[in-house]
């Protein structure tokens, strides 16, 4: 449905995309996950051909996005972070307008309105001005744009941003059901958003691609750097000590005492091997009793950190006020 090549964005100096290259294939949803300031609006706008890439192409059904513009535009509907609604028309007035710009045919155009309508639960709102309903309503007034003309592929940025916690279930809610119809790909900063409706992640940080996965496979592969939780009674500075002294465990947590008497940590390891068992005996032979003992499978959550830790905290500052 849709490949991209050696995708690159270049600001000046800023490398804002670097070498993207994936493929979607037709009925997937795919998330595109970055902490902000990673290039997510950068690698939409190039796919949708709103902006030209530095170097590399992208191809719809074979298109592409430059050379053949008019005929690959017609294949995609665009949300953009920030929909150019026009506020002094009705939701319907404006559905119409779009539909004369997206060239759909005279006759056709009530029906196809009445149908968006319907889709994106507007009926409500659907004679008030765009200026007079909620950001939520907004949002579908934005999505319902994308979807006439009916395209194959639907590119969402930031679907969700703004919006309370009720309209971002709404909004969850009907992009699943657009993705029984769409090839989809969904940009956002919000891991749970992501992993709620897509089949597969694209996790980007500073412009390059640091995983390509489904949400299971992402948790799973790094969650065999294992986290292990443990329950010991015993000095904390001593316990630290025989923990320290562990080859494989790369950075150890106090949580504190939550059950009296015993201390809980949490240890992290580099190493595919299993640490319990050396953990045991250690402390065994110190004469402190674990109480408890497990091994954490990493959220997805901890896997967008690990990815992206550290680099991320670069672009605050930069970008607070999105
Ligand atoms: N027009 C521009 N000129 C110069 N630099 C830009 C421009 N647009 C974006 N950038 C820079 O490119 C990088 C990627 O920005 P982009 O907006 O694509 O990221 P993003 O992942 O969409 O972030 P956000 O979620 O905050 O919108 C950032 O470092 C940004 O400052």
């Amino acid at each position: 449905m849709i490949e991209v090549k050696r995708l690159t964005k270049r600001y000046g100096s800023i490398t804002a995309v670097d070498n993207l290259n994936f493929k979607v294939e037709k009925g997937e949803i795919l998330g595109f996950l970055g902490p902000n300031g990673a290039g997510k609006t950068t690698t939409m706008k190039m796919l949708t051909g709103y902006m030209p890439a530095t170097e590399g192409s992208v191809t719809i059904d074979g298109l592409d996005i430059i050379d053949d513009y008019k005929e690959a535009k017609k294949k995609i509907g665009y949300l953009p972070e920030h929909p150019p609604l026009y506020k002094n028309m009705t939701v319907r007035e404006y559905l119409n307008f779009v539909s004369e710009l997206k060239e759909v045919e005279k006759n056709k155009r009530k029906e196809t309105i009445d149908s968006v309508i319907e889709k994106l639960w507007l009926s409500d709102v659907e004679n008030r001005l765009i200026k007079n309903i909620s950001k939520g309503y907004k949002q579908r007034v934005g999505l319902a744009q994308a979807i006439i003309g009916d395209p194959d592929l639907l590119i969402l940025d930031e679907p969700t941003v703004g919006l309370d916690p009720k309209q971002i279930i709404e909004i969850r809610e009907l992009i699943k059901e657009l993705g029984k119809e769409h090839t989809i790909i969904l940009s956002s900063h919000i891991l749970s958003e992501i992993s709620a409706v897509c089949n597969r992640i694209i996790i980007i940080n500073k412009g390059r691609v640091v995983a390509i996965d489904t949400p299971e496979n992402l948790s799973k592969k790094l969650s065999q750097a294992s986290q292990i939780f443990a329950r010991i009674v015993g000095e904390k500075d001593k316990v630290i000590e025989i923990i320290k002294n562990i080859p494989q465990v790369e950075n150890i947590e106090v949580i504190g005492e939550v059950e009296k008497g015993a201390i809980d940590y949490n240890l992290s390891s580099s190493s595919k091997e299993d640490i319990r068992k050396k953990l045991f005996f250690k402390m065994a032979e110190a004469g402190y009793p674990i109480l408890e003992m497990q091994i954490k499978e990493l959220t997805l959550e901890e896997v967008f950190l690990r990815l992206t830790q550290g680099l991320a905290e670069d672009e605050k500052g930069d970008k607070e006020d999105e």
